[in-house]
């Protein structure tokens, strides 16, 4: 089961260069979610942690595939602020491109897309106002669909197991570590639960 780390929407670029390295070890993939960061800051942070020798491998951004390019990295998450998928897979032919959905729908939008993130599963702080999914529903959903699909949502430990036996790939979490006063406490207890997975 992938653990993928997206970053909260109150990092800071300091927060995020002291942290991140402390953890890397210990997931799969670094979604650097950063709208209200310029181009030119998003591009130090990555310079920065590179420098730190966190691996391009782990490396996603989001929204931007221009940078994902200019960069030479390799994956881009496309989303409601994002260039249109059909936009981004004809100019970016070389990128692996995940789509951020909602419902069959949505992903059905997207069908070439190399992998989706579909949320959001449970309740989760930021999306105060909305439905989640469920299990049900999202088994549903991608019991439908090919590619891998990431959870997205509300995600704690202890849905690690359920989330598997329905047939995700991975898991998402934004709040759950990066906003925690201990992250790699945090982490080391979603990394407990995809251990379990194996036992
Ligand atoms: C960034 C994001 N996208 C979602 C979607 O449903 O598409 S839910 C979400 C935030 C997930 O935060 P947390 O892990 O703290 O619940």
């Amino acid at each position: 089961m992938r653990l993928h780390l997206i970053t909260p929407e109150n990092s800071s670029f300091q927060t995020l260069l002291t942290t991140i390295p402390l953890l890397q070890q210990d997931f799969d993939m670094l979604h650097l979610r950063l709208h209200y960061f310029s181009d030119q800051k998003l591009l130090s942070l990555v310079k920065e942690l590179r420098n730190q020798s966190f691996p391009d491998s782990k490396l996603l951004l989001h929204d931007r595939p221009h940078l994902v390019a200019e960069l030479g990295l390799s994956h881009v998450q496309i989303g409601f602020r994002s260039p249109r998928f059909e936009v981004v897979k004809k100019r970016y032919p070389f990128l692996k491109i995940g789509v951020s959905v909602h419902s069959l729908r949505e992903m059905e939008q997207a069908k070439e897309a190399d992998f989706f993130m579909l949320g959001h599963i449970y309740q989760t702080a930021s999306k105060p106002n909305k439905q989640p999914l469920g299990e049900k529903e999202a088994e549903q959903i991608i019991e439908t669909i090919n590619q891998p699909v990431i959870a997205i949502g509300g995600i704690q430990p202890a849905h690690i197991t359920p989330l598997h036996q329905i047939g995700f790939h991975g898991v998402a979490v934004m709040g759950g570590v990066l906003n925690m006063d201990k992250p790699v406490e945090a982490l080391a207890s979603y990394n407990r639960a995809r251990r379990e997975l194996n036992v």
